[in-house]
Parts: structure tokens; sequence; C-alpha cells
């Protein structure tokens, strides 16, 4: 099987950048994109359950913060593969050394990237680029009764979006900012 996935640690418990190691010819390229075995130590033997494509017309444009409350908490696996992202990631887990930290990684088409979220920490980006495009890999499934958000732009996690934002959907404006008293999520 051979390792093609490289694992860095971030700034935040959990949350992992996955590269490719995309190897050349004079055919072109080839790249594991995702591979149970190499990630099970990370992804704790969960499966991928749902594959999700989103497509961001505008530079500018804004999806999240997302995340899903137990016992639908997933673990997710983003990547860009057209364009180029601001990708965000917000630790929402009681008790973690970074609660409520946030870190902003740029997600490129050719970068061969992708970001690990665990679940606890929820997830956002903001399109740099027309035509911007994510690839999402989750391990649970979609539970729209189990979902979650939070503003991206919550005084209390003081995120800088790289521009301002051209479209945001009604469910993402209409999210309220963190309780002072608000004490994470246990997953
Ligand atoms: C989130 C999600 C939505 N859907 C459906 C519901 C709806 O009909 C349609 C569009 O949903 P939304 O408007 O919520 O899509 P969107 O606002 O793009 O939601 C996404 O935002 C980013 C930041 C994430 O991290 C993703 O996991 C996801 O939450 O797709 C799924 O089938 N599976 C999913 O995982």
């Amino acid at each position: 099987m051979g390792t093609q996935l490289q694992l860095n640690q971030t700034s935040i418990q959990g949350v992992f950048e996955v590269r490719s190691l995309r190897g050349q010819d004079k055919r072109g390229s080839f790249a594991r994109w995702f591979c149970q075995q190499e990630l099970d130590q990370l992804l704790l033997g969960k499966a991928i359950r749902q594959i999700n494509h989103s497509v961001n017309t505008n530079a500018g444009v804004v999806r999240g913060l997302h995340f899903q409350y137990p016992p639908a908490a997933e673990y997710k696996l983003v990547r860009c593969i057209r364009g180029e992202v601001m990708d965000f990631v917000v630790d929402l887990r009681a008790g973690s050394t970074t609660f409520l930290q946030h870190l902003g990684i740029r997600l490129r088409e050719y970068d061969d990237l992708m970001l690990l979220i665990p679940p606890g920490c929820a997830h956002g980006f903001q399109a740099l680029v027309d035509n911007s495009q994510l690839l999402y890999l989750h391990t649970s499934d979609y539970q729209p009764g189990f979902e979650g958000g939070c503003r991206i732009d919550d005084p209390c996690l003081k995120i800088q979006l790289p521009m301002p934002i051209s479209t945001l959907s009604e469910r993402d404006a209409s999210f309220v900012s963190l309780a002072p008293d608000f004490n994470g999520i246990y997953v």
C-alpha cells in the first residue's frame, strides 16, 4: 500500500493537514486523495458516509461556520478542487486546550492539500476567486436536526476575512453570536 498521505498536526489539536504525495512521470501525475487505512488512526475507524461538492460562483462568497452535534458529529475532510479559498476551523470542543481558537488555511487547486476537521470543530470558508470549488468527505450522514452554526463575524472568534463578503446564505446570516457562558460541545 505504501504511505502516500503526509499528515501534519496544525495549531488546533486533532486538525490535520493531509497532503497527497503526487507522483510524476512522462504521462502526467497520480495522487492518492483518500485512504481509509492510512487515515484510520485519525478517523478512529469511522468510514466515509457522504461526499459533497460545493461550487462558489463569485469571489467573496462565505459559507459557514457549520458543524453537527452528537450523535451526528463528524470528521470532515475538505479539499479545494478548483480556484482558491481561505478555510477556517474553530474549536468548539468543551475542555479543549484550544477552545474557541481558530485556524485559517489557504487551500488551492494545485496544492494537493486537504484539511481534516474532527467532531466538535466548526468549519467555514471564503472563496478568494470566482468559481472556487470544494470537495467534502463526511463520516456522518447529513442530519439537519443536528446541524449547528456560528457567525463567521462572531466578535469573540476574531476571524479576519481576506475580503468583504459578497454573498452569505440567509441561514448563515441568521446565526447568533456565541453566548458569554458558552462552554463548548461535548463530543
Ligand atoms: C451540509 C449538507 C447539506 N446537504 C443539502 C441540504 C441542502 O438541500 C443543500 C445545501 O445545504 P447548505 O445550504 O447547508 O450548504 P452549505 O451552506 O454549503 O453547507 C456547507 O458549508 C460548509 C461550510 C461545510 O462545512 C459543509 O459541511 C456544509 O455544512 O444540500 C446535504 O445533502 N448534505 C450536507 O452535508
